[in-house]
């Protein structure tokens, strides 16, 4: 999407306060510019002084949020602005700051389809908690995107609505799930989406109907729309059905026995091979790489398309470890996965891996 405006200016050092570990010495620090890091007075300790940048009521946070905090993964550095956006008018005013400062930027929303770096992010990292929901008419749900995408799926299930039963586990964002076409047990988004919110890099909002709209499986229009700020909200259009309910509890019930749930993941690292009639993880099963480990990263052994943070793993690890299936899948079937997730580049616009 075109969400990486104008060229990357990083102006490192950001404010963190870089105290030194308990018990060391005390340390001149050095941030990513090689500039030195001001004495702290009172222990002697390196320290920069944290960093708040306030523009139109929005608080932009220099250099103290950890990415690894913002993705389900648990990886990532720091990035060079944070800021949080709750509804339409904060988020054009964050594009705007990044804009007028050329600064890039990406919106996320729960961070359970994204790799970040170790190295962080040079830009800003929006955070979308457009979180509206509004029954327009029975089986109508106008929803912002930063609503919880799992939560929209068990109240239009609970109020007799099928269509969005497989959202229910799911644990990204309405606008993630919208971007990456997200779907499960034979369902998918772009089935019930009736129109899409957005709002343009000129900071013009815009309905898209979904006749507008080509999606294919975990494809988007939006993946590769170039006047693309963010997906602002979407209205779903469902179909009124007892058996909804019971069909969600099911689907919910094989997930948590087929997917390690519990785990730090980014769901299916992979899509499916396009015709092969055989899913990413039964090719990665059966390549015998189940557990297989690039420090600390394994191959789920509960489900091979799910690569686990099992803790302290470097993005570079994580970077690895998709490489060696990647290439053991190719070997044994000749097979070339293709990533399901979005890697955030620190410093390139392009995430492709
Ligand atoms: N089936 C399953 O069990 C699972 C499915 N998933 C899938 O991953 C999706 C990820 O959702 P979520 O965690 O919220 O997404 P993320 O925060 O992980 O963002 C993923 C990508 O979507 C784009 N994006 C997110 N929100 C918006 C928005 N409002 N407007 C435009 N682009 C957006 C971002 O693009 P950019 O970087 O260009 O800004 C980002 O790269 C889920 O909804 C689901 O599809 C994930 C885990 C498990
Ligand atoms: C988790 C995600 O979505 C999931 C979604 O939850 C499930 C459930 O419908 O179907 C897709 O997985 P999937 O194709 O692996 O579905 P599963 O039902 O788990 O497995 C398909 C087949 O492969 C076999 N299988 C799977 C994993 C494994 O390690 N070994 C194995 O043999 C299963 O036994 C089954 O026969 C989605 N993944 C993709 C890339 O399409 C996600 O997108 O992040």
């Amino acid at each position: 999407m075109a969400s990486h405006i104008g060229p990357a200016t990083s102006p490192y050092p950001y404010p963190q306060l870089l105290h030194a570990p308990f018990g060391l010495p005390s340390l001149t620090l050095r941030a990513r510019s090689n500039k030195p890091i001001a004495s702290c007075p009172s222990c002697n300790l390196g320290y920069q002084r944290a960093r708040v940048e306030q523009r139109n009521g929005l608080k932009f946070e220099r250099g103290t949020k950890l990415l690894k905090d913002l993705s389900t993964w648990g990886i990532g550095g720091p990035c060079d602005y944070f800021v949080q956006v709750f509804d339409n008018t904060q988020l054009v005013a964050a594009v705007r700051f990044c804009q007028e400062k050329s600064i890039r930027f990406i919106v996320i929303g729960n961070g359970s389809n994204c790799l970040f770096d170790d190295e962080g992010f040079e830009g800003c990292v929006i955070l979308n908690r457009i979180k509206f929901l509004e029954r327009v008419r029975p089986g109508i749900y106008r929803v912002g995107s930063g609503f919880r995408f799992n939560l929209l799926g068990l109240k239009c299930s609970n109020e007799g609505f099928a269509g969005l039963e497989f959202a229910g586990g799911i644990p990204g964002t309405v606008g993630g799930a919208i971007y990456t076409n997200a779907g499960a047990n034979g369902q998918e988004t772009a089935d019930v989406i009736d129109s899409v919110d957005i709002l343009t890099t000129e900071s013009k909002l815009k309905r898209l109907g979904r006749n507008e709209l080509e999606f294919g499986y975990r494809k988007s229009p939006f993946q590769c729309m170039k006047d693309l700020a963010a997906i602002v909200g979407a209205t779903f259009r469902l179909q009124r059905s007892g058996s909804a309910r019971s069909r969600q509890l099911e689907h919910l019930e094989r997930r948590r026995i087929s997917q390690p749930i519990r785990e730090r993941s980014a769901g299916s690292v992979f899509r499916n091979p396009h015709n092969a009639g055989v899913s990413a993880g039964k090719l990665i099963e059966d390549a015998g790489l189940k557990g297989m480990r690039v420090g600390g990263v394994i191959v789920s052994e509960v489900h091979a398309n799910f690569l686990i943070n099992t803790g302290g793993s470097s993005s570079q690890d994580m970077l690895h470890l998709i490489e060696l299936v990647k290439g053991g899948v190719l070997m044994r079937f000749g097979i070339e996965l293709e990533e399901e997730i979005s890697y955030i580049h620190p410093r390139k616009s392009s995430q492709t891996l």
